[in-house]
C-alpha cells in the first residue's frame, strides 16, 4: 500500500511541457514523437489546452508563443518550446535553454520601403519586438523611438507610421509583397527547449531524459 508521502513523490514526477501553438507546434510534435512522446489526442481537432500524452505524468500545454517562458519562468510548466524571438524579448530569469530544436528558422531584422533613404537622426521604429529593438538600435548607437504593435508591421512604414520595422523575416515574401526591404539582421532565430531551473533539479533524471532523447531527434543543421 503506497504511505501518505508517495502521492507527492508521485507529483513531483509529473512533468508538464509548455508548447507554443501554431508554426511551431507543427514542427514540435514530430519531434516529441521522434523521442517517443506522443499526445493521446489529436491536438489540432480540439479545443482543450491539456493533453495528456502515451507517457504516464507527462501532459502538454498549448498556449500563445508569448506565454510560454512566463509559464517556465513561474514553475508552472517544467519546459517549454518558444521561438528565440520570444525568448529574448521575454529575458531567462530561472530559465535554462539547454537545446536548439533546430525548427521554425528564421532572422529578427530590421527592414524599411525599398530604396528609400535611412534617417540618419532619431529613427521612428515599429515592431512587436520592443526590447531586442531597444536593445540593437542602442548598440548601434542611434537613438529610436520604439513604437509597440502587435501585428501587421509591414503597414507601417507604408502609412508613415514608422521608418523602419523590426520583425520577422523567413524568405521575405512579405515584406516583397509589401514594397520593403530586409536591412540587418538582428537575431537568426529557431525554436529552443526551455526548462525551469528548479525542475531542473527536482526532476532531473526524467527531464535530462527528455532532453537527451529530444538532441538526438533533431536534425544537424
Ligand atoms: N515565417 C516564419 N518562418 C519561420 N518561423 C517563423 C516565421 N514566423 C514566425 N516564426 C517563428 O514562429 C513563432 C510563432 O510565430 P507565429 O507567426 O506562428 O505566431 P505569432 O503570430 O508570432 O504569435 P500568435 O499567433 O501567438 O499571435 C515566432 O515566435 C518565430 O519564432
Ligand atoms: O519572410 P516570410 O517568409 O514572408 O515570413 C515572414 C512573416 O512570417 C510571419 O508571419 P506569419 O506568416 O506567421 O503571419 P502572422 O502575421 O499571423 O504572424 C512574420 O510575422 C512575417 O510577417
Amino acid at each position: 500500500m503506497p504511505g501518505k508521502g508517495s502521492c507527492k513523490i508521485i507529483n513531483a514526477m509529473q512533468i508538464t511541457i509548455a508548447l507554443t501553438k501554431g508554426r511551431i507546434l507543427k514542427e514540435t510534435l514530430p519531434l516529441l514523437a521522434a523521442a517517443g512522446l506522443e499526445p493521446l489526442e489529436d491536438i489540432s481537432k480540439s479545443r482543450k489546452l491539456i493533453f495528456p500524452t502515451n507517457q504516464q505524468g507527462v501532459r502538454l500545454l498549448i498556449l500563445r508563443g508569448v506565454d510560454v517562458p512566463t509559464y517556465v519562468q513561474h514553475g508552472a510548466a517544467d519546459l517549454g518550446v518558444a521561438g528565440k524571438d520570444t525568448l529574448l524579448e521575454h529575458g531567462v530569469d530561472g530559465i535554462y535553454e539547454p537545446l536548439d530544436l533546430g525548427i521554425a528558422r528564421c532572422r529578427l531584422m530590421t527592414a524599411g520601403i525599398q530604396g528609400a533613404e535611412r534617417p540618419r537622426g532619431r529613427i521612428k521604429v515599429a515592431t512587436k519586438f520592443v526590447q531586442s529593438a531597444k536593445r540593437y538600435y542602442a548598440a548601434q548607437g542611434r537613438q529610436a523611438d520604439i513604437i509597440k504593435l502587435y501585428g501587421a508591421m509591414e503597414l507601417a512604414p507604408l502609412m508613415d507610421l514608422a521608418d523602419e520595422i523590426v520583425d520577422i523575416v523567413d524568405t521575405g515574401n512579405t515584406l516583397k509583397a509589401n514594397g520593403l526591404e530586409a536591412r540587418d539582421t538582428i537575431a537568426h532565430v529557431s525554436s529552443r527547449l526551455i526548462v525551469n531551473k528548479a525542475s531542473m533539479k527536482m526532476k532531473y533524471q526524467p527531464i535530462n531524459a527528455l532532453i537527451e532523447k529530444l538532441a538526438a531527434a533533431v536534425k544537424p543543421d
